[in-house]
């Protein structure tokens, strides 16, 4: 039986998988597996049952990725999943920063009770106008699920749109509109954008991006949207660069202490993946992914460990070794099996960057000994009996 202990509230679409060999627990202790949101795993202990996290949604800096990797503990996340809840919450943010419909909509509240309102509605409406997108040109900031989409959505309403993202997957190139015109500096970006929208991971490498140096290269009047996250952006610069007019609005949907009190800026509650369809497709993907590794050992969008897929053992056992990528494993590996007489039946090795995983079909059945034996290889964090 496995146990899965739920971070945050999970659609009951993607709890509704879990088959008869899980349960959910209450406890953090005894549990196989997480499943989270954006609840904050960064200084949440491990404990050594603890196989793997699946984020239902994109971004992980919420867990400690690096510390996950050194204790063998596979992070999922569900690429594209919440894609167009997000995509269709940016354009609402485009549209909302043209004109000042949050104060219209106000106005109108208060003077709910104005018998004259629709007379007096035509002498205040010039206060909340505005401009139109259409013709105006979009910076789109990270052309990934979200990204690509939000690019090839403007191009549809009639704006021009560059993108600047240096590491774009081949999927996500294939998925642009050939409307998109591709950047390869940011400054170009940055010179020409009337609105900028930032769809790029958060890490160490690009906390703090949207820096002076990089306001000073906008054009004055810049709006910028944020429903990637809100250290991408320095608040301090951004402050100065909205009391200078560069940033003309900001509408981010991330609320914090700083951002509540900026002037120009439209703060939303998180809500880029709240939507039904978002959830369900998150959940969804989220517990298929931790229940085919828990069950079978087979990895799919993990953002720590390689893909793999041995499909499902038809051997006698199964065994998972999570190990450092470093010379000379699968040769320790194999040693201490063969010395126990088991014979291989099938066996892939992948990495990815400091890390691999040995997945391997035996033709014997193992024994608690030969795991511990292969736990005390140096450089091993990991060793999973998946089918004894
Ligand atoms: N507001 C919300 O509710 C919400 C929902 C989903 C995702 N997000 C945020 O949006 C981010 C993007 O999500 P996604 O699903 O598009 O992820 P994704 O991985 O599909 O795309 C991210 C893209 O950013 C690019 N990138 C990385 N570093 C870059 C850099 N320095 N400059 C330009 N591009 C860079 C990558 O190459 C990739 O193409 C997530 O990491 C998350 O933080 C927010
Ligand atoms: O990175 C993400 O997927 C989003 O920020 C969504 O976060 P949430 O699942 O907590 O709404």
């Amino acid at each position: 039986m496995f146990k899965v202990h739920c971070l945050n509230s999970i659609s009951n679409f993607g709890l509704k998988e879990l088959n008869t060999r899980y349960s959910l627990t209450d406890s953090l202790v005894d549990a196989d597996a997480f499943l989270v949101r954006s609840a904050s795993l960064h200084e949440q202990e491990f404990n050594p049952q603890l196989q793997c996290i699946a984020r239902a949604g994109a971004g992980v800096n919420n867990i400690p990725l690096e510390r996950c990797s050194e204790k063998g503990i596979v992070v999922f996340n569900t690429p594209g999943a919440n894609a167009n809840g997000v995509k269709e919450l940016v354009l609402a943010g485009l549209l909302l920063s043209c004109r000042d419909l949050v104060g219209g909509i106000e106005w109108c509240k208060k003077n709910a009770n104005d018998e004259a309102i629709a007379k007096t509605v035509e002498k205040e409406k010039k206060n909340f106008s505005g401009i139109e997108i259409q013709g105006k040109t979009l910076g789109v900031i990270g052309l990934g699920a979200i990204g690509a989409k939000v690019a090839n959505a403007a191009t549809s309403l009639a704006m021009k749109v560059i993108g600047y993202d240096p590491y774009i997957s081949i999927h996500a190139a294939w998925s642009l509109s050939s409307k998109v015109e591709h950047a390869t500096e940011i400054q170009t970006l940055l010179e020409k954008a009337d609105f900028i929208t930032l769809h790029l991971p958060l890490t160490n490498d690009t906390k703090e991006m949207i820096n002076e140096s990089l306001f000073n290269i906008m054009k004055h009047g810049t709006v910028l949207l944020n429903f990637s996250r809100d250290t991408l952006v320095n608040e301090i610069d951004l402050k100065n660069a909205i009391e200078q007019g560069i940033i003309k609005k900001y509408i981010t949907d991330f609320p914090n202490p700083t951002v509540m009190h900026l002037d120009n800026t439209l703060v939303l509650p998180h809500l880029g993946a709240s939507t039904e369809e978002a959830e369900d497709n998150c959940a969804q993907m989220a517990v298929l992914e931790m229940m085919e590794y828990l069950e079978h050992g087979n990895i799919k969008n993990s953002v720590n460990y390689p893909n793999c897929d041995m499909g499902h053992c038809e051997a006698t056992s199964r065994i998972a070794l999570l190990h450092q990528n470093i010379p000379n494993m699968i040769g320790q590996i194999t040693q201490v099996l063969a010395k126990e007489g088991i014979n291989i039946a099938n066996l892939i090795n992948n990495s990815k960057g400091q890390v691999a995983y040995t997945l391997i079909d035996l033709e014997n059945k193992i024994k608690d000994t030969t795991k511990n034996e292969l736990e005390s290889i140096q450089g091993v964090s990991k060793v999973r009996i998946i089918k004894m």
